[in-house]
C-alpha cells in the first residue's frame, strides 16, 4: 500500500529540497510543493520530483474569479501532479470551473479544497467576519466542495470524524496540523498526532516541520508510517 504521508516540503531553495528529498523513496511517503518552493524554484522542479516517480501535491491554493482558477489549473495538470487544491470560499462557480477545467485535460489530478486553515482559531475566523465556529465553517465549505465535484477538501483531522459521517466513505479528507507528541506547535492551532488522525478515518496526513527540521527525518517518518498503519 503506497503511503499516506505527503511531505511539506518547504524549503527556500530547490537544492535544500533534493538534499532533503535524497534519502526518500515514492513508497515512504508523498511531497507537497508549496508557495515557498514553487516561488523559488519553478514549475520544471515540480516535474522533476514526478519524474523521480514521486505523487506531488501541487498546494498552491488558488483562489480567483472561476476563468483564472479553470486555467491555472489546466497548468498544474500538465506537469503531472497526483493533486491540487483551490480555496472553498472562492466559491461554488470557481470550483466547478476548476473541475470542468481538469476533465478537460488528461491528467487525472485529484482536485481538492482548503476549507478553514488549521492555523485558525475562532477568534481569528471572527476577526473576518466570519461568526460561525472554526467547526461549522469547515462544515459549511465542505458540503459546498461535494457538492461542487471536487475529490474531497482540507481540513483539521479534529474535525474529520464529523465530517467522515456527512461525506460518505470516498471523499478525501486531507489533514495538515498534524504533531506528533512532543513535537512544537509552531502557528498551527487545530492539530492531532499522526495515529489521532489515523484514528479519525482521514486519508492522508501532511506533515512539514516535525519532519523537515528534526534531526532524524527518516526515523520521524517510518514512525509516522507505523502510525498510520
Ligand atoms: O493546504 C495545505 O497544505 C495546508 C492547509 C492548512 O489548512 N494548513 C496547513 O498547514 N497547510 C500546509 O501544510 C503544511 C504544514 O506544515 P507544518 O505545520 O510544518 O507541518 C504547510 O505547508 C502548510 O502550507
Amino acid at each position: 500500500m503506497s503511503s499516506r504521508l505527503i511531505i511539506a516540503l518547504d524549503f527556500p531553495t530547490k537544492e535544500q529540497a533534493l538534499q532533503f528529498i535524497e534519502p526518500l523513496s515514492p513508497q515512504s511517503c508523498k511531497l507537497k510543493v508549496g508557495f515557498e518552493l514553487f516561488v523559488a524554484a519553478g514549475p520544471d522542479f515540480v516535474k522533476q520530483l514526478v519524474d523521480k516517480g514521486f505523487d506531488v501535491f501541487l498546494d498552491l491554493k488558488f483562489h480567483d474569479i472561476p476563468n483564472t482558477v479553470a486555467s491555472a489549473c489546466k497548468s498544474a495538470a500538465s506537469l503531472g501532479v497526483w493533486m491540487m487544491n483551490v480555496h472553498a470560499s472562492g466559491g461554488q462557480k470557481m470550483m466547478l470551473a476548476a473541475k470542468q477545467a481538469l476533465e478537460e485535460t488528461q491528467s487525472n489530478a485529484k482536485l481538492i479544497a482548503v476549507t478553514v486553515l488549521t492555523s485558525m482559531d475562532s477568534e481569528q475566523l471572527a476577526g473576518t467576519n466570519v461568526a460561525s465556529s472554526p467547526e461549522e465553517q469547515v462544515k459549511h465549505l465542505a458540503k459546498l466542495t461535494k457538492a461542487s465535484m471536487l475529490d474531497g477538501i482540507v481540513c483539521s483531522a479534529r474535525e474529520a470524524k464529523m465530517l467522515r459521517e456527512i461525506l460518505g466513505p470516498e471523499f478525501l479528507l486531507v489533514t495538515p496540523g498534524i504533531r506528533p507528541a512532543g513535537s512544537a506547535q509552531g502557528d498551527q492551532h487545530r492539530v492531532m498526532t499522526p495515529a489521532e488522525a489515523n484514528a479519525s478515518g482521514v486519508n492522508y496526513i501532511v506533515v512539514g516541520r516535525p519532519i523537515t527540521q528534526s534531526a532524524d527525518p527518516l526515523a520521524v517518518i517510518d514512525q509516522i508510517n507505523l502510525d498510520m498503519q
